[in-house]
């Protein structure tokens, strides 16, 4: 059957209040109101399959948690396990002594009689006695006349009264009285109120106090009309009923038009006291109104509740469990998506409502002044709800940057400078749309690690930084002001992994970055420009890192030319050194920039191009014997192989020249009788000075000595300079590891300079030495080049 194309000929529209005067549209509510549970009754009776004892247990307990002080248990008269619930609870003392228990009765004695023995002996009861009071269930459901409607109320009532006062005498049971004219909304006011006097009068004993006061519940049975009018209605109740002070008016929103809460809100702007509904909206057809959601609009009004909601979670799940009925993710403030957000204008607004509340917030806080929840398209905090910001911001095809940014953010700790964002986002774009589903958080983590090879080994690309060093020189100052200091030029000297086999690179320029890429023009033919730069810490104090951004764009081009180039490279770099996190994120905007492009070939060069020659014959011996050879050895070393290739046409092969290396620096090569060789030594403390003292073989010849210095080496110059004609001294000193776990040994690099008086020329020489002691190590690197240095030794004078 088609809808109606006129249901005037149906339905009847409600009949509006004539109510000129209302006051209620300009109240504002200030408090929670008080509020029952009636999950237990109203929404176990909807359920298709009411609730064991068992179920009803635990959600009692849950409703005792979440901090209801009157809950609406059972409708004892119907069934036996609504009455064993209600006599469990109260044999099993499971109720707190400032909860009362409501049962629900229809206006029936022999009902009424087995309600009141279900209670019995409990500490405090609300008895809850309903008759129909409406024109059609008048008519329809009892038959009867509105003068017989009041006679019911009043008789059973009065049998309320009766049983109750017997049961307080007998059990010393505290009882209140509510009764519910039903379906209030839809009976005539002056009836309902009729009703209402006449039900006061025959309890008989309603006071101000606050355990005195009878309950007249004024349910929307079924909602029939919009909110305003259950407003008007309730006015009208509260001003026209007498004695309003003993008098607890209650709701009970249905929620028919989907309009219950809003119903209930407005109707406590009209002076209602107490609300009755169900956890999350339970209840029969559309559902009670949901206390939860009404409780939670008062707590985001800043108004305290009256009930917690802080594990919001714990409580969907004994609900749903028990009802065994899901929660709408849209369902307000308990839906899995209520607090998650997948457009891009929402996430990009949210975005930065987090970034300004920080601000806002650090501000009111030195101020003293409250910090203020203010997020756009959050109207609460799911936090105060135990939820995490996990899910706030979720990523599918209709997502920004600025939400991609925000997880990127709260994962990886990095704030994206804006550009590099618009960079990204079109990277997720083009998977969220080429596999058109949502991007899960590690989907989006794993492809910004993957773009900017950003995340350690695992992520590596085809250039990493393994290891280097940043020296300052001053620069030549062009304009020739000598009234300002020149600028510094910084050097770059470092290890470079480029496909997997280590580049010794040499580079200069204003600053580390521009000094790393001079570098990389150097001896790799890279030629990029940075555009763009950032960086931000992260974290604090002793484990504080920086973050580092670049835009790399491509060299060669003019200022002007590079700031318009439409092509450039973004990359990101972390570490704890600042120099470093800049380099690493120049390496990481190369690496997108080369692609496949290939590269240099690491190769033999002893010709005339010393900057690339030097640093691939340090290449060279960075990879087969893991040294890292300091800058000036390099060099040294340089000539040594230039002069050997020169006597030899040329002719040099790579194991030529690690044989080179090894016979210069009698780098692990056994060790010859020497003109001094140490054969055991000791290192102690001497004051704030250290003592060297050993065997030395001088010449052939055994010989103990001791000596004082700083460290082990000026010790050990201390000793040898006095057997010596001339004077050693260390004119550079350096050191690193080679190996892994119990394999790792020291290597040292000692260049010695040697004066002998009367020579005009000082000599200098490098000695390179390796032990698993480091004190060793320097002590042999000093002893070989020494003995590269020819010093000669002084005749012995009586054994000395
Ligand atoms: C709006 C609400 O939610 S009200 C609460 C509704 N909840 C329930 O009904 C759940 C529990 N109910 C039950 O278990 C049963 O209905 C019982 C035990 C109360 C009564 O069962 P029965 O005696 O078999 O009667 P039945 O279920 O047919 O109820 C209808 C009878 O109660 C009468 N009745 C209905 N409401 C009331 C009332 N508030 N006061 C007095 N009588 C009432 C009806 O007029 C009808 O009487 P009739 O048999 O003389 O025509
Ligand atoms: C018993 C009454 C209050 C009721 O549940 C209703 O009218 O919905």
């Amino acid at each position: 059957m088609p809808m109606l194309p006129d249901p005037s000929i149906k339905y009847k529209p409600y009949t509006p209040l004539n109510l000129p005067d209302r006051q209620w549209p300009s109240k504002v509510v200030k408090k929670a109101p008080i509020w029952l549970s009636t999950d237990l009754r109203d929404g176990n009776q909807a359920l298709a399959n009411p609730m064991t004892i068992e179920q009803k247990t635990i959600f009692f307990k849950t409703l005792i948690k979440c901090g209801f002080k009157e809950i609406e248990v059972a409708y004892p008269a119907a069934s036996e396990t609504d009455f064993n619930f209600v006599r469990g609870l109260i044999e099993q003392k499971q109720i707190p002594d400032d909860v009362w228990l409501q049962v629900l009765t229809p206006a029936r004695e022999d009902l009424i009689k087995r309600t009141v023995e279900a209670v019995a002996g409990t500490k405090k009861a609300i008895i809850h006695m309903y008759n129909a009071t409406c024109p059609c269930f008048r008519d329809v459901v009892f038959r009867n006349n509105k003068e017989e409607t009041i006679a019911l109320a009043i008789k059973h009532t009065k049998i309320v009264r009766q049983l109750t006062d017997e049961c307080t005498a007998k059990y010393g049971t505290q009882f209140k009285y509510e009764y519910s004219p039903e379906t209030f909304t839809q009976t005539e006011p002056e009836f309902a109120l009729a009703v209402c006097e006449a039900v006061k009068t025959a309890w008989g004993k309603a006071g101000p106090g606050e355990d005195e006061r009878i309950i007249f519940n004024l349910p929307a049975t079924v909602e029939i009309a919009p909110p305003n009018h259950y407003a008007d209605q309730i006015e009208n109740f509260c001003r026209n009923i007498s004695e309003r002070e003993n008098i607890v008016v209650s709701l009970h929103p249905h929620n028919d038009r989907g309009q219950g809460c809003a119903a209930a809100e407005l109707a406590l702007m009209a002076g209602a006291d107490r609300v009755e509904g169900c956890l999350f909206g339970n209840g029969e057809r559309t559902g009670n109104v949901d206390i939860v959601n009404l409780a939670l609009n008062f707590y985001t009004q800043g108004i305290t509740p009256n009930l917690d909601f802080s594990d919001i979670q714990s409580v969907i799940d004994v609900v749903t469990s028990c009802n065994d009925l899901p929660i709408h993710p849209r369902h307000p403030y308990a839906g899995e998506l209520v607090f998650t957000a997948f457009s891009g204008s929402h996430q990009d607004a949210i975005k930065k409502g987090f970034e300004a509340q920080r601000i806002r917030h650090a501000a009111a806080e030195e101020k003293g002044e409250i910090k203020y929840w203010d997020i756009p398209y959050l109207p609460i905090d799911p936090a105060d709800l135990g939820c995490t910001y996990e899910a706030v911001i979720r990523v599918n095809a209709q997502s920004g940057k600025g939400g991609i940014a925000y997880l990127i953010q709260q994962h990886l700790g990095l704030d994206l400078p804006r550009k590099m964002q618009i960079a990204f986002y079109s990277v997720i774009q083009e998977i969220a749309d080429r596999e058109a589903r949502e991007m899960m958080v590690e989907d989006i983590t794993t492809a910004f690690r993957t773009s900017y090879k950003f995340g350690g080994s695992k992520y590596e690309g085809r250039l990493a930084l393994k290891s280097f060093k940043i020296a300052a020189e001053p620069a030549i100052d062009s304009n020739g002001n000598e009234d300002e200091p020149a600028d510094e030029r910084r050097l770059f000297d470092g290890s470079v992994s480029v496909d997997g086999t280590l580049r010794v690179i040499h580079g200069e320029g204003n600053g580390p970055l521009s000094a790393l890429l001079d570098a990389l023009r150097t001896h790799l033919d890279l030629d990029f420009t940075v555009r763009e730069y950032s960086e931000h810490s992260i974290g604090e104090g002793s484990s504080v890192k920086a973050a580092s951004y670049v835009e790399i764009v491509r060299g060669g081009q003019d200022v002007k030319e590079s700031r318009k180039s439409s092509e450039s490279w973004w990359g990101v770099g972390v570490d704890a050194d600042i120099a470093a996190s800049g380099l690493r994120a120049v390496l990481s905007a190369v690496n997108s920039a080369i692609g496949d492009r290939v590269l240099p070939e690491l190769r033999l060069s002893v010709g005339f191009n010393t900057k690339s020659g030097l640093a691939d014959i340090a290449s060279i011996i960075l990879n087969s014997l893991q040294l890292e050879l300091p800058r000036r050895l390099q060099a040294s070393f340089f000539e040594t192989v230039q002069r050997y290739a020169r006597d030899r046409a040329g002719e040099l092969s790579y194991s030529d020249l690690i044989e080179l290396f090894k016979d210069t620096y009698r780098y692990e090569v056994p060790e010859t009788p020497g003109r001094i060789i140490i054969k055991t030594f000791k290192m102690q403390e001497s004051g704030d000075k250290k003592e060297l003292s050993g065997e030395f073989v001088c010449d052939g010849k055994s010989r103990f000595l001791s000596g004082t210095g700083n460290g082990p080496l000026s010790a050990l110059l201390s000793i040898l300079n006095p057997q010596i004609n001339g004077t050693l001294s260390v004119r550079e000193y350096s050191e690193h590891s080679i190996g892994e776990g119990s394999e790792v040994k020291a290597v040292s690099y000692v260049e010695l300079s040697y004066d002998v008086d009367g020579r005009s020329k000082r000599e200098t020489a490098w000695g390179v030495a390796a032990d698993t002691d480091i004190t060793a190590s320097g002590l042999k690197a000093v002893l070989i080049a020494a003995r590269r240095l020819n010093v000669s030794l002084k005749p012995v004078v009586n054994g000395q």
